[in-house]
C-alpha cells in the first residue's frame, strides 16, 4: 500500500516511522510520504490560508496549493488514490471504514488546519478521485494529523504481514462485536489483588468461557449498543449477562 499524506506540518507524522509501522516500510509492505503542502506555494511567505468569505472567525486553507498538489501527485492517467479527509462532519472510523480503506492500493490523506479547507477543494478532488470524510469521534481536534495517525494505524495493521505472529494471535483473540475480556500477568498477587483463579487453573475451556463471559458482561455494561448491533444469533444460551 501506498500512502500519502498533505499536511503544514509533516512533523506531526514523525510516528509512522516507529515499531511496526517502521517496519512495515523497511520490509516494503508500505510506502509513506509526508509531504509539506507549502511546497505547491506561489509567494514569497508560502500562504496557505486566509480570510472566511462570509467573514467569521479563524482563517480557511485556500485552495491553489491543494489543486497544484493533486495536479503533481495524481497526474491524469494514472489510477487514482482514495482522497482521506479528517474532518468533525465526516463518517465515524470504525473497524468496518478501517477494513475497507485496507483495501486499497493507494490512500491520499488530506490534513485541514485553521477553520478548515476551501471546499472548492474537496469538489475538485472528488472529479478526480474518490473522496472519504472520516471523523475521528465527536471531538474536535486542532487539525487532521492525529486523525491521520490514527486512521493509518488502524489501517495497516490491517495488511498482511505487518502484523508479527504474536500481534495477529491477540488479533485473532478478538471476540467478534465484543469488548476485549480484562487482560492480567504477573506477579500472581500484586498490592494484595490477586489474578482471578480461573486464569491459573490451566482449564482452557474454563478459561474461554470465563472471558467471554467477561466480554459480555464489560460490552452489556460499557456499549450496550455494540450488544444490540451483533448479528442475530450470536449469543447462545450459554451466555451470561448478568
Ligand atoms: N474527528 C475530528 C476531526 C477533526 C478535525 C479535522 C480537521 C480539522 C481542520 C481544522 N480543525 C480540524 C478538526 N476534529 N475532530
Amino acid at each position: 500500500m501506498r500512502i500519502d499524506v498533505l499536511t503544514i506540518f509533516p512533523d506531526y507524522l514523525a510516528p509512522l516511522s516507529l515499531s511496526l509501522i517502521g517496519r512495515a516500510r523497511e520490509r516494503g509492505l508500505l510506502d509513506v510520504s509526508a509531504h509539506d503542502l507549502r511546497r505547491w506555494t506561489s509567494d514569497v511567505h508560502r500562504t496557505v490560508d486566509d480570510t472566511p468569505y462570509g467573514g467569521g472567525p479563524g482563517m480557511v486553507m485556500r485552495p491553489e496549493p491543494w489543486g497544484r498538489a493533486f495536479d503533481e501527485l495524481v497526474p491524469a492517467g494514472v489510477a487514482p488514490p482514495r482522497f482521506v479527509v479528517p474532518s468533525p462532519a465526516g463518517a465515524p472510523l470504525t473497524q468496518s471504514l478501517a477494513a475497507e480503506l485496507a483495501a486499497e492500493p493507494w490512500l491520499l490523506f488530506g490534513c485541514g488546519r485553521y477553520e478548515g479547507i476551501d471546499q472548492r477543494v474537496l469538489d475538485d478532488a472528488a472529479d478526480r478521485m474518490p473522496v472519504t470524510e472520516v471523523s475521528l469521534g465527536d471531538v474536535v481536534l486542532f487539525g487532521g494529523e492525529v486523525a491521520v495517525l490514527a486512521v493509518v494505524e488502524a489501517v495497516t495493521r490491517l495488511l498482511p504481514g505487518v502484523l508479527g505472529n504474536a500481534e495477529s494471535l491477540a488479533e485473532e483473540s478478538h471476540t467478534g462485536g465484543l469488548l476485549e475480556a480484562p487482560v492480567y500477568t504477573k506477579p500472581p498477587v500484586w498490592r494484595e489483588r490477586p489474578v482471578p483463579d480461573v486464569l491459573r487453573s490451566g482449564d482452557h475451556g474454563r478459561i474461554a468461557r470465563w472471558r467471554r463471559d467477561q466480554a459480555l458482561v464489560r460490552t452489556a455494561r460499557r456499549r450496550p449498543d455494540l450488544l444490540a448491533a451483533l448479528p442475530p444469533g450470536t449469543l447462545d444460551a450459554t451466555d451470561q449477562l448478568a
